[in-house]
């Protein structure tokens, strides 16, 4: 499966600091730190000793920790050397453990070979990263919670029901023709509804838990002049974007991310849609469509005072976006409480800066924030993609099974099954393992 190589990285980040650490896993990890600290390491003692060169000078003295396999983060034999958080002693320390027989890490490699040793599955690892990346409490906490297993946990119980069902499927088909004790159509029929059912709800958490991690791409849309830019740099607060009184100023997309309530909102600032304007202008209006295909939130600005101005060109252009947020700007200018708008909008003015503290609280709740701190666990684009082949493969074995398809059904049945263990890496590919590593630190 991997080599039996013995990596080594420097653990804690780059820059200096109080403590550092360079951290051995594999086979030679204890016999390099008996070198290195001149006496055999005790597994899961603190021992205080010095870390000698080639020659014996001193790199520096600290703390050795030795976590002899199977009970360590990698599975394998690991070390721990403490030193000064010094970014010329580490580098002098982690030199000596490669001229002793370790090798440089990969990015990720600590945690792969924990997930290849079974000590963590896929998504727990992915956690591992998304905590460490975390920038906030909330996406610190999610990603602690999909690292207890709290996700994976649901999948592989869904992975289960699924197996269960599979056996009664496919045990018809082998053994039609004998009286052994199957699950009648009706049971089955029940069973995959439930499943369905059970899938339906975790690919929601899935997709909140994306969101946490990912942050909410929010694109903002409306006519020409209504204050689309100048809506920009109130949520970023600085002049981002240009803003002028002519009609067509923004032409190309400008990409701006911010927090807010704990939530990253990366916004996109695009062309005023209208009929007509010229080359420029007609480009801009393509790419603000075709960021709107990739956008999670569309928030569509409207004039207050003359809303349904350009609405039509607007709305045609959001209906592919799953989440919409309409904006009456200017609300300044109101003379009259406003009337005839869709429910739930959210009157704002740019320009004196009211109405966007009520704003802001939208984004938390359409990012599913204000649920972030009951149970919710961080996802990936990865597993809600997956979550979602597998209901889709399930909703075609529901139809096989209608019609009475079960060598289709067994088939849909076994690509549900396989979408859910990409997840968890129980059923894997080994390219996925590539792609999902090398996305971590060095050191992890
Ligand atoms: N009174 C008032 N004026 C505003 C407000 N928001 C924007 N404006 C003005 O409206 C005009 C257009 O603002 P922009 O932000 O450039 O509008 P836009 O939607 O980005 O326009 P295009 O990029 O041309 O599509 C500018 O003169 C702004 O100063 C607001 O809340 N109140
Ligand atoms: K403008
Ligand atoms: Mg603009």
């Amino acid at each position: 499966m991997h080599d039996r190589d013995t990596i080594a990285a420097i653990a804690t980040a780059a820059g200096a600091g109080g403590v550092g650490i360079v951290r051995l896993s594999g086979p030679q990890a204890a016999a390099i730190a008996r070198t290195l600290c001149g006496r055999l390491l005790r597994p899961r003692h603190a021992h205080h000793v010095r870390f000698a060169d080639a020659d014996g000078s001193t790199i520096d003295d600290g703390i050795a920790l030795y976590f002899a396999a199977p009970a360590s983060y990698t599975g394998e034999d690991v070390v721990e050397l403490q030193a000064h958080g010094s970014p010329a002693v580490l580098q002098w320390l982690l030199a000596r453990c490669v001229a002793l027989g370790a090798r440089h890490a990969r990015p990720g490699e600590f945690s792969e070979r924990a997930f290849l040793e079974g000590r963590l599955d896929l998504a727990q690892a992915e956690a591992v990263a998304d905590l460490i990346a975390a920038s906030d409490l909330r996406a610190a906490r999610a990603a602690r919670r999909a690292l207890d297993g709290e996700f994976s946990t649901r999948v592989d119980a869904l992975a289960d029901a699924l197996l269960n069902v599979r056996i009664h499927v496919e045990a018809t088909i082998d053994f039609s023709d004998e009286p052994i004790d199957t699950l009648g159509g009706a049971q089955l029929r029940a069973g995959l509804d439930a499943l369905a059912g059970d899938l339906h709800a975790l690919q929601g958490a899935a997709e909140r838990g994306r969101r946490l991690r990912d942050g909410l791409h929010a694109v903002i849309v409306g006519p020409p002049n209504a204050g689309k830019s100048s809506l920009l740099n109130a949520l970023a607060g600085s002049d981002r974007a240009i803003v002028t009184d002519v009609a067509g100023t923004t032409r190309d997309l400008l990409h701006e991310t911010v927090r807010i309530g704990g939530v990253e909102l990366k916004l996109v600032d695009t062309a005023g849609l209208r009929e007509g304007g010229d080359a420029i202008e007609r480009e801009g209006m393509r790419r603000a469509r075709a960021e709107l295909e990739r956008a999670d939130l569309a928030i569509v600005v409207l004039d207050a005072r003359a809303p349904a101005a350009g609405k039509a060109a607007v709305d045609a252009a959001v209906a592919c976006v799953p989440q919409r947020l309409w904006v009456h700007n200017k609300a300044d200018l109101l003379g009259a409480a406003p009337t005839g708008a869709e429910p739930d909008t959210v009157f704002v003015s740019a320009l004196t800066g009211n109405g966007l503290q009520t704003l802001h609280a939208r984004f938390t709740a359409l990012a599913g924030a204000a649920d972030a701190d009951e149970g919710a666990f961080t996802a990936r684009a990865r597993h809600v993609d997956a979550l979602r082949r597998a209901a889709e493969a399930l909703a075609d074995a529901r139809a096989q099974l209608d019609h009475e398809l079960l060598d289709l059904c067994a088939e849909s049945l076994r690509q549900a099954h396989e979408a859910l263990g990409e997840i968890t890496g129980r059923v894997r590919a080994d390219d996925l393992l590539g792609y999902i590593f090398s996305s971590f630190c060095i050191g992890k």
